[in-house]
């Protein structure tokens, strides 16, 4: 019989609805014990060890004089991590152990947080658990029913605006080379259309809010989303129309359903709740009535097609600046790219 592996031994609470195991090319992953609904709770964790931020060449002492603060019992859970759950990949250095299983918690000035369970779970680019922290408590919840058996899995970043390349290349980096992953595996329909659809998001949010997600973190220039100068100019600096706001809105939805991503947000509220508080912001009655009928109908494509009846419509409440023949370029093009 083969040794017991050191993860076994790794404490989680009787009740959680996961189990440790080993997952193909992945190390060790969490696969759900029994069915979990949307929005269920997956696992609350404190941190085992809490270390100042330093830089990498001072971190062994740093994370030597942290772990000999721990008690007997928690010195001898950290000894159980695994580099990738190989389970002869023992830690030569403290610091390894803590840069392969740490959390940052950003408003923390204690940015390196280890959580040895939270830290099992694999990445997905396509998720179905949420990691969400109340100061340095972890907590996870589903946000799509999860079936008995899969693997239970969150997204190490935000990436629903990123395509598979700009994912790969940023995770490359972490020397996370993703395996098993049907919106990164080339050439699968859903990996194709993902990369439109995650395109297409962000250049949504852009048109919505005149913020591009991406370009916090790249030259404006890397990825470019709007290709025309001045539209890109106008929406940067003008609101658009609060009709072309409101279909932006549903189409994202219906993008986000088709990636999975839908119960993403679900932490500030639900987007029905959202669109349902955007319909009151409509200064014009029969605009208010067009888009309640909007909202009532059965999935988020209807809802889509429907919304497209308001379209041109200058609302009482508008003050848009934003000249309308862009828009009219722009609705065509983002229906071609996709079909439902
Ligand atoms: C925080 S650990 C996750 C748990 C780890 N698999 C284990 O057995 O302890 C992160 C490491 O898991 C592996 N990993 C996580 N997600 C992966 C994925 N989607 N594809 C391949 N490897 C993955 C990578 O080696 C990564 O460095």
């Amino acid at each position: 019989m083969p040794p017991s592996h050191p993860y076994k031994d790794i404490p989680i609470a009787n009740d959680a609805p996961f189990e440790l195991k080993p997952s193909p090319e992945k190390g060790w992953g969490c696969f759900a014990k029994t069915n979990i609904a949307e929005g269920s709770e997956i696992y609350i964790e404190e941190p085992l060890l809490v270390v100042p931020r330093t830089s990498y060449k001072a971190a062994e002492a740093v994370v030597q004089a942290a772990a000999n603060k721990l008690g007997d019992r928690d010195l001898r859970i950290f000894s159980w991590l695994r580099k990738n759950g190989d389970a002869t990949k023992k830690y030569t250095y403290y610091r390894d152990a803590l840069s392969d299983s740490y959390f940052e918690i950003k408003q923390s000035k204690a940015p390196s947080h280890l959580y040895v369970v939270h830290s099992r779970f694999n990445h997905s680019c396509v998720p179905n658990m949420q990691v969400t922290h109340n100061n340095v408590q972890l907590k996870s919840y589903a946000f799509r029913d999860i079936m008995a058996g899969e693997e239970i899995t969150f997204s190490y970043r935000e990436m629903l605006y990123k395509t598979s390349a700009q994912r790969r290349e940023e995770l490359q980096e972490e020397k996370i080379f993703v395996r098993d992953c049907r919106a990164c595996v080339p050439g699968n329909p859903f990996q194709e259309q993902s990369d439109s659809r995650r395109r297409l998001l962000r250049g949504l949010k852009f048109l919505r809010t005149g913020e591009d997600p991406e370009e916090r973190e790249n030259s404006p220039d890397r990825y470019p989303i709007i290709f025309d100068a001045q539209l890109k100019q106008d929406i940067a600096n003008k609101r658009v129309a609060i009709y072309l706001e409101f279909i932006c809105m549903l189409l994202s939805a219906c993008l986000s359903e088709k990636e999975g991503f839908l119960g993403y947000y679900k932490t500030i509220g639900t987007v029905e709740e959202r669109l349902s508080e955007f319909v009151d912001t409509l200064g014009t009655a029969n605009h208010k009535e067009i888009a309640r009928h909007v909202l009532s109908q059965e999935t988020w494509w209807k809802k889509f097609c429907e919304a497209c009846k308001l379209y041109g419509r200058v609302d009482a409440n508008d003050d848009s600046q934003i000249p309308w023949p862009h828009w009219g370029d722009i609705l065509p093009v983002i229906l071609r790219t996709w079909t439902p």
